[in-house]
């Protein structure tokens, strides 16, 4: 289980997150809403250790093992390497990061590319890819660091309705395995249908169901 307790942070003066408090367990998909600036991406920044927090705990109970970043992040603008082919991009990070060798990083990111639909686009850089293809290749590179936690930042702001759902189905896929998936939306329609457990975030976090 996550767990996220008393969770404030501030910047400057301006405090974004006071005292949130919620958890996720493997197999969920938590959806948090919210207004424009009330603080949703400073709070995946936060579970992801990409921003430092004020006070609070993010504890992770039952972690697989004792690696630094359990929870990964698949940003809004997917963040792929430019210079980097699909299929580079997906092994980039487990050579570099995680210091696979390449065929294994190879048949790793092969695998991944197959389950997500993306099976002959190895060789095309992110400039030759579709909006719907450039987020798969980053859920790909996300998922092929293990997360026991993923957290995406509004994953449906490019899309289409029926690609929305696409992701709706890969979000389950991924929950489905045992991965616990947090999700900031301002898609409203989208939390309600793929959601396990919805908040909304405002001055508080609050449960909506
Ligand atoms: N690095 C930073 N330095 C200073 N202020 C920041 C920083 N990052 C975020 N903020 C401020 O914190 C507040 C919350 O920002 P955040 O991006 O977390 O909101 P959000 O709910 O994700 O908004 P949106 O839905 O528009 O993306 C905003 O007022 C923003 O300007």
């Amino acid at each position: 289980m996550l767990r996220v307790n008393k969770l404030s942070k501030s910047f400057g003066d301006k405090k974004v997150l006071d005292q949130i408090s919620f958890e996720v367990e493997k197999g969920d998909i938590a959806i948090i809403t919210g207004p424009s600036g009330v603080g949703k991406t400073t709070l995946i920044r936060c579970l992801s250790s990409l921003e430092t927090y004020d006070s609070g705990t993010i504890d992770i109970s039952e972690r697989r093992s004792e690696k630094e970043h359990p929870v990964g992040l698949v940003f809004q603008s997917f963040n792929l390497f430019p210079h980097l082919s699909s299929l580079e991009n997906i092994t980039f990070p487990l050579i570099k990061a995680k210091g696979m060798n390449k065929e294994d990083a190879k048949k790793k990111a092969l695998e991944l590319m197959e389950s997500l639909g993306l099976t002959g686009l190895e060789g095309s850089y992110p400039f030759q890819l579709s909006g719907g293809q450039k987020q798969r290749v980053a859920i790909a590179r996300a998922l092929a660091m293990d997360p026991e936690y993923l957290c995406f930042d509004e994953p449906t702001s490019a899309l289409d309705s029926k690609l929305r759902d696409s992701v709706g189905e890969i979000l389950r896929e991924i929950a489905k395995k045992g991965t616990g998936v947090i999700v900031i939306t301002h898609d409203r329609e989208f939390a309600e249908k793929y959601s396990t457990k919805l908040y909304a975030l405002g001055s508080e976090l609050e449960r909506v169901e």
